[in-house]
């Protein structure tokens, strides 16, 4: 089942094709010839934050990193141009990074300034403030000189998510960017990147499992289940009880809590008393 939520006449599509961020036309990854993607087809506007949702081994991370060619796929990837994605026009925050031994936190966040840097060339001045600056938005500017290896998972993550908005490409890739994160730090770092957003046109795809969190911050939502696309729309289109239910495997519900989705496990049943 596919559910494509919002029909948009011929004329508006070739429209919203043409200032598309990102279009994805129907990719398709295998490992060791099991498809794990099937066929997905996505567009991406400017500025716009796609939330990809759905349970593990749904296909999330493989759909990102197919993106930015990390996994071989057929079909296409394209940007705004048309043209096929380059390490300039997509940054990625990968799920579970090897941090290098020995690197501190500034040099690793300056590896998102690679793609940038001509062949055999070195970091400029202004790419080390472009670093300092990003630590110091995420509220690490006094972790830029300690060792990678020496951080808490959190602090880790923060680093890593700070590597890829060092980057600043145009379109950025966040998978589960705030798994290892407390509450507090979740909103300061979700909030950044909703500011960027508005401040500097960047286009965001968060994989995310917290579905509430998912729907607060994504215009829209693609949610995987087992490689396929089932459905693609707003969060109040996607979040549907009785559709989560069978794709999670579990009777889910789905309440607005002051004015936000918020979606919950049903309590498994018990016995009635006799
Ligand atoms: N390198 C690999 N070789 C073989 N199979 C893989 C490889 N990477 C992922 N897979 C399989 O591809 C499928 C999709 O995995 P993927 O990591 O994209 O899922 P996901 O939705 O990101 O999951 P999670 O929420 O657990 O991170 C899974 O069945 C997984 O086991």
């Amino acid at each position: 089942m596919s559910t494509e939520v919002s029909a948009r006449s011929a004329v508006t599509r070739s429209a919203a094709e043409r200032t598309a961020a990102l279009r994805v036309r129907d990719v398709r990854v295998a490992y060791h010839r099991v498809e794990v993607l099937r066929e997905i087809t996505l567009d991406l506007q400017a500025g716009e934050w796609l939330g990809l949702i759905g349970p593990n081994g749904s296909g999330k991370s493989t759909l990102l990193r197919a993106a930015v060619g990390l996994v071989p796929s057929s079909g296409r990837f394209e940007v705004a141009s048309g043209r096929p994605p380059q390490p300039t026009d997509l940054s990625l925050m990968p799920q579970a990074p090897e941090l290098p031994p020995g690197m501190s936190v500034v040099e690793y966040v300056l590896l998102g300034r690679t793609a940038h840097l001509g062949w055999l060339g070195s970091e400029s001045r202004s790419d080390r403030q472009i670093a300092v600056n990003v630590l110091r938005r995420l509220g690490m500017a006094s972790f830029a000189d300690r060792t990678v290896l020496h951080l808490s998972g959190g602090e880790a993550q923060r680093v890593v998510i700070a590597r890829a908005l060092a980057q600043q490409a145009p379109v950025l890739l966040l998978d589960e960017p705030t798994s290892a994160l407390d509450l507090g730090h979740q909103v300061e770092v979700l909030e950044l990147v909703d500011e960027l957003r508005h401040e500097e046109g960047l286009t965001v795809v968060a994989a995310m499992h917290d579905l509430g969190i998912a729907a607060r911050y994504a215009d829209r939502l693609a949610l995987l289940h087992r490689g396929h696309l089932m459905a693609h729309g707003t969060p109040e289109q996607v979040l549907e009880r009785d559709l989560l239910s069978q794709v999670y495997g579990h009777p889910l519900h789905v309440h607005t809590i002051e004015g936000h989705l918020v979606v919950t496990p049903a309590p498994r049943h018990t016995k009635e008393r006799s």
